[in-house]
């Protein structure tokens, strides 16, 4: 088989796709439309921030297993699979996805062919997309040239990129040929062999359990939340609350943290492409989706209320620190931020808000301009009336609140995330307040 792939669009996944890809001992061409962002990562930098990534892009480059292009005719003459990571975003009109970037992949990359192929998807969309890419690829490709479409959906982490890259939970491989299964099982042979899961199954289950899975993950969050706000009503503890459901394994722990919210490039539109296609179809699945979406959007506001009420109710001229930007910590990703929301809420309601991000100030600085960004956690608590933490990054949960305390005019805090330990804050004298606990 030929050892050499295609990943089209490096962005959050197609870049750590390339990279893990080229670490696996292929050959390995990274295709965008971007120019800057092929610049960047053509000298070995990534433009956002990933654990290990940069390590990893730049030793691949530097010894040519990697490399960057923006042409999708050189992608058609370099391999015989490409891989499709390109951006399926939320539609400006509508809560359904924009799949414009997949559909010209593919409609520009057949008319390019000119040896048999495989294309394989990893972008996240509503299942059926396949077929109908199928359908174009069977219009636009030379006569004579085989090409067919599998999916192979991604469940990565932003922050542990890298890790379920190279050792997935499970590999998914959509197929319609047993040639295509043989193709991927080749391709993913080094994880198998190390007992990753795979489940081969149908394209459009491929499809279906990427947006599913995410699904899934934004209920239980959404859950936890409602629990949390069931918690606040009657004087319980989410967090014990959430050990307790955590320990039956038929529950399990893991994304069961109560606090702001989800976002994220992901969850959000994904619960949005999935009800937007239930809707359409008439199924069930569009209404609990719709209420796990409003669920979610309501913890913010429930952070921005605490942050009133904290502030004596009249945010007006009050000095705001806000600790975190990112979406969740060990990223520099702002996409639909609870924390961003939040910060922009406050100051549009007359507070002056100083936010400090390890890594995403400078992403952060590009969306929400107006707000001012400083470079440390103690930076941003000097004079402040009130402190909110809204992205759990591991270095605040060892911040001192006895040393913040002189720092500050006022001891307020609200934890939006749960991760601060109450105890320690209060002793030293500040009024803590946070999601579902007393
Ligand atoms: N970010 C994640 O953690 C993650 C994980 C799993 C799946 N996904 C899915 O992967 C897809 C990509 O997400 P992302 O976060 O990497 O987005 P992104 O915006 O970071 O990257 C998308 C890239 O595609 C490029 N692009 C757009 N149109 C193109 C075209 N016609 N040809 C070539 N390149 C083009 C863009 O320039 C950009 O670099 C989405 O469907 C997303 O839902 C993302
Ligand atoms: O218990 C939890 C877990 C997460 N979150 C929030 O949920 C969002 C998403 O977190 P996470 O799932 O860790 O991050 P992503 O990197 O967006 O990953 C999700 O989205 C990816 C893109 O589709 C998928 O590949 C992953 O499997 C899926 O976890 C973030 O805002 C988190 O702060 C919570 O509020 N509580």
């Amino acid at each position: 088989m030929d050892e050499r792939i295609c990943v089209i669009g490096t962005g959050y996944l197609g870049a750590t796709h390339a990279a893990c890809m080229a670490e696996l001992g292929f050959e390995v061409l990274g295709v965008d439309v971007d120019e800057r962002k092929v610049a960047m990562l053509s000298e070995g930098i990534v433009p956002f921030a990933e654990p290990g990534l940069d390590d990893l892009v730049s030793r691949h480059v530097r010894h040519g297993g990697l490399r960057f292009t923006t042409s999708l005719a050189e992608a058609a003459e370099f391999a015989t699979v490409h891989f499709v990571c390109v951006g399926t975003p939320q539609a400006r009109d509508g809560h359904g996805a924009d799949l414009g970037a997949v559909f010209s992949v593919v409609e520009g990359l057949a008319p390019l062919l000119s040896q048999d192929c495989l294309i394989v998807g990893k972008s996240t969309v509503p299942a059926g997309t396949a077929a109908r890419l199928t359908e174009r690829l069977a219009a636009l490709t030379p006569s004579g040239v085989d090409a067919e479409v599998a999916w192979n959906p991604e469940f990565l982490r932003e922050g542990h990129a890298i890790e379920d890259t190279v050792r997935p939970d499970r590999l998914v491989l959509g197929v319609a040929s047993a040639e295509a299964e043989k193709i991927l099982r080749q391709l993913y042979r080094q994880p198998i062999r190390e007992g990753v899961p795979v489940v081969v199954t149908d394209v459009p289950t491929a499809e279906l359990s990427k947006l599913a899975a995410n699904a899934f993950l934004a209920t239980k969050i959404s859950f936890i939340n409602a629990m949390a706000e069931m918690s606040d009503l009657v004087g319980a503890d989410v967090v014990s609350l959430a050990d307790v459901l955590g320990y039956d394994d038929r529950i399990g722990r893991r994304g069961l943290s109560a606090g702001i919210g989800f976002g994220g490039g992901c969850l959000p539109k994904d619960i949005r492409a999935l009800t937007a296609q239930a809707e359409e179809l008439g199924a069930g699945a569009g209404e609990l989706l719709s209420a796990v979406d409003v669920a979610n959007l309501r913890m913010r506001e429930r952070v921005v209320e605490l942050a009133v009420e904290a502030c004596d109710s009249d945010p007006r001229g009050r000095q705001v620190a806000v600790l975190g930007a990112a979406f969740k910590p060990l990223s520099d990703d702002v996409r639909d931020s609870p924390a961003l929301h939040v910060a922009t809420t406050l100051r549009g309601l007359g507070a002056r808000v100083r936010v400090f991000d390890p890594v995403a100030n400078d992403s952060a600085s590009r969306v929400a301009p107006a707000l001012d960004y400083v470079d440390s956690a103690r930076a941003a608590v000097t004079g402040a009336d009130l402190v909110l933490h809204l992205t759990e990054w591991p270095e605040f949960r060892t911040l001192d609140p006895l040393t913040l305390g002189s720092a500050v005019n006022r001891r307020r805090i609200v934890d939006g995330r749960n991760g601060l330990d109450p105890d320690r804050w209060r002793l030293a004298g500040w009024s803590y307040r946070a999601l579902g606990r007393p």
